[in-house]
């Protein structure tokens, strides 16, 4: 059985009846099957699943999609009863921050401040501030995080041993559609024709990545995002596994941003490096 509750006094009472490990999954809702995998993964460790839904105000700017963002809870409960999830926590906005405005928040240090962050300031402090808070509030001995979100969750895993926070986390691969698209509650908002220019995002990556070679995986996932005029890139950047600068050859990461349309849209790959290639 799934239990939704609300409050935090609701939320309190049901974690003091939940026995062994306090799994979570923290969503902002309109959930689809790469939430899904979140969960299931969780499940399959833990007895006790615990999902929030919350669209946070802090960490949309000025002029985002805070207000039009897809909010869709009754669809939501069933895919986490589906899931064999044991609670669901909804809060309202007063709920997390009974305050206003907190006026202590997490500062997200240098690596906030490259790619996303660069091109949303202030996203990452509002998204590392709620997502400490949930982890506090939820007792959360383990919480999944999807690599869709590279960066975030990147700075999630760096918050945690920065600041000794008794969470682990455990990060899960990027779930696509069939035609390579990384599932995103944002894609509801694209029309046909923009859906299938935003498949140029997820082959420029793999083609890219296919290359081995530094200069060739960035000429080619380039020509590949240029190539199609329904997308405006924002930024294509290689990287190290970490988010630091790429090594000469091994484990790096490649990453793309742009505007298909009014909507923006976030992808990554792993790859490999070769001296040479
Ligand atoms: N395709 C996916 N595969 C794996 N995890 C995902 C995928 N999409 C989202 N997640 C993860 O689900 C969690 C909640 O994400 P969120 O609710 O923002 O969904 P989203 O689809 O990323 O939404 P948005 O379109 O607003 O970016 C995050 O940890 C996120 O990385
Ligand atoms: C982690 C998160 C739930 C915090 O609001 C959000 O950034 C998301 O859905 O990825
Ligand atoms: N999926 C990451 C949360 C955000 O875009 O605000």
């Amino acid at each position: 059985m799934t239990t939704l509750v609300h409050t935090r006094a609701d939320l309190a009472a049901a974690l003091d009846a939940a026995t062994g490990e306090i799994a979570v999954v923290m969503t902002m809702g309109a959930l689809h099957e790469g939430h899904r995998r979140l969960m299931r993964v969780a499940r399959e460790r833990s007895a006790f699943v615990l999902v929030t839904i919350f669209v946070n105000p802090l960490q949309f700017g000025p002029g985002e999609d805070y207000e039009r963002y897809p909010r869709t809870l009754d669809d939501d409960l069933a895919a986490c009863r589906a899931e064999g999830v044991s609670v669901v926590f909804a809060p309202g906005r007063d709920d997390v921050y009974p305050d206003g405005a907190p006026s202590v928040t997490m500062h997200p240090g240098p690596l906030g401040e490259i790619l996303e962050g660069a091109s949303r300031p202030g996203h990452f402090a509002g998204m590392l501030t709620v997502v400490e808070k949930l982890l506090m509030l939820t007792r959360a001995d383990v919480a999944y995080f999807g690599e869709k979100d590279y960066q975030q969750l990147a700075l999630i895993r760096r918050m945690v041993r920065d600041l000794e926070l008794p969470a682990e986390i455990v990060g899960v691969p990027t779930v696509r559609e069939e035609d390579g698209l990384a599932l995103s509650s944002r894609n509801r908002y694209l029309s046909p024709e923009e859906r299938r220019a935003a498949l140029a995002l997820s082959r420029a990556l793999r083609e890219g990545a296919a290359q081995g070679d530094p200069e060739a995986v960035l000429a080619v996932a380039q020509k590949i995002l240029s190539e199609e005029p329904g997308v405006r890139p924002d930024y294509l950047a290689l990287t190290g596994a970490d988010l630091g600068p790429a090594p000469a050859e091994g484990p790096a990461r490649l990453l793309v941003a742009a505007r298909v349309g009014a909507t923006r849209l976030i992808d990554n790959v792993p790859l490999t490096l070769l001296k040479g290639a």
